[in-house]
């Protein structure tokens, strides 16, 4: 492992039975980054999460956190909000807060002065003396997130963060997120809607079934799809080099058709665009259609998989 990577999977499969819940993944997660973690349901993502975490042990393969293998020890620096909520129903937001920066070996007077900052930065001042069953969903869901980071932790995992967060407490997520990864935290996030790793990730990584499909930033992923482009121009497009398929609208009197215009892969807009130039193909409108993470996830993955 080098000095710069927070977290290595090397060839980490863990089976269930017969069943290959993850195959043989690997991946680098490098110091500071945020790195999305990305799949549809059952893909193997919350298990990977648990892997790195030791609530289970990999069937093969090894992995290292912050340099070391998972365990109890990399507590301190670790934080973790898990996909399936739960916290005890009795016990305060603050007590709460606390417990969680205890169990991680920080002081309690520490725990409770960062907790309470935490709790004000969340707008939940007023909350931190009511029992976890008093708060809302979403409220109870913050005060999660707050024994996430309570420790200033050096991994932050988050498991699907986002689900059943309105939109602004999504948005004070995000917010949460690029604010650890400012202060030099690794984030490490699941997640099966393709807008938030699009907003966040520095890097991502596909996963379907259990396997690997892509891992890189999102230019790279974007890369990945044939460029498509909308194009206004007096004659069809097919047939020219790097067009793959030219679909047209209606003329729309004066001879212009607006088309729909897919390269091949590995054709760029610019090389098209320059050779309509040189070759006198009259355009009136010439637009490169960005892919969006969805497209990529659809791509790579099928529609098979559910994504958002
Ligand atoms: N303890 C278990 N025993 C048997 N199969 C399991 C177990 N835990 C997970 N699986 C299976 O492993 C696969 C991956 O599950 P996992 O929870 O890691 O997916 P995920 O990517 O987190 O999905 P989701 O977005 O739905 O939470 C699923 O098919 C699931 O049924």
């Amino acid at each position: 492992m080098q000095a710069d990577q927070a977290l290595v999977l090397d060839q980490v499969t863990k089976r269930y039975g017969d069943f290959t819940a993850v195959d043989a993944l690997s991946f680098a997660v490098r110091t500071g980054e945020v790195f999305g973690f990305l799949g549809g349901n059952g893909a193997g993502k919350t298990t990977s999460l648990r892997m790195v975490l030791d609530i289970i042990r990999p069937t093969a393969g090894n992995i290292s956190v912050l340099g070391r293998a998972p365990g109890r020890e990399n507590a301190p620096f670790l934080g973790f909000l898990p996909e399936e909520r739960g916290l005890y129903r009795t016990m305060s937001a603050i007590d709460t807060i606390v417990y969680f920066g205890r169990l991680k070996g920080m002081s309690a007077g520490d725990a409770r002065t960062e907790g309470l900052a935490l709790l004000d930065r969340f707008g939940l001042s007023a909350n931190a003396k009511s029992t976890m069953d008093k708060l809302s969903k979403g409220m109870a869901q913050k005060v999660q997130l707050a024994t996430a980071v309570v420790n200033s932790p050096r991994l932050l995992i988050l498991d699907e963060p986002f689900s059943g967060l309105d939109p602004v407490n999504q948005g004070l997520l995000e917010d949460e997120i690029r604010n650890a990864s400012a202060t030099g935290a690794t984030v490490v996030f699941s997640t099966h809607v393709m807008q938030h790793a699009e907003r966040l990730c520095d890097r991502l990584l596909l996963l379907a079934r259990g396997r690997k499909k892509f891992e890189g930033n999102l230019d790279e992923a974007r890369a990945l799809l044939p460029a498509r482009l909308n194009v206004t121009a007096r004659q069809q497009l097919d047939g020219l080099p790097g067009v793959a398929d030219c679909s047209g609208g209606p003329d729309t009197g004066d001879g212009w058709r607006d088309y729909a215009v897919t390269l091949e892969p590995g054709a760029t807009a610019g090389g098209l665009l320059e050779y309509c130039t040189t070759n006198g193909i009259a355009l009136r409108r010439f637009e490169e259609r960005r892919a969006s993470l969805h497209d990529v996830f659809l791509h790579m993955v099928g529609s098979g998989e559910p994504a958002q």
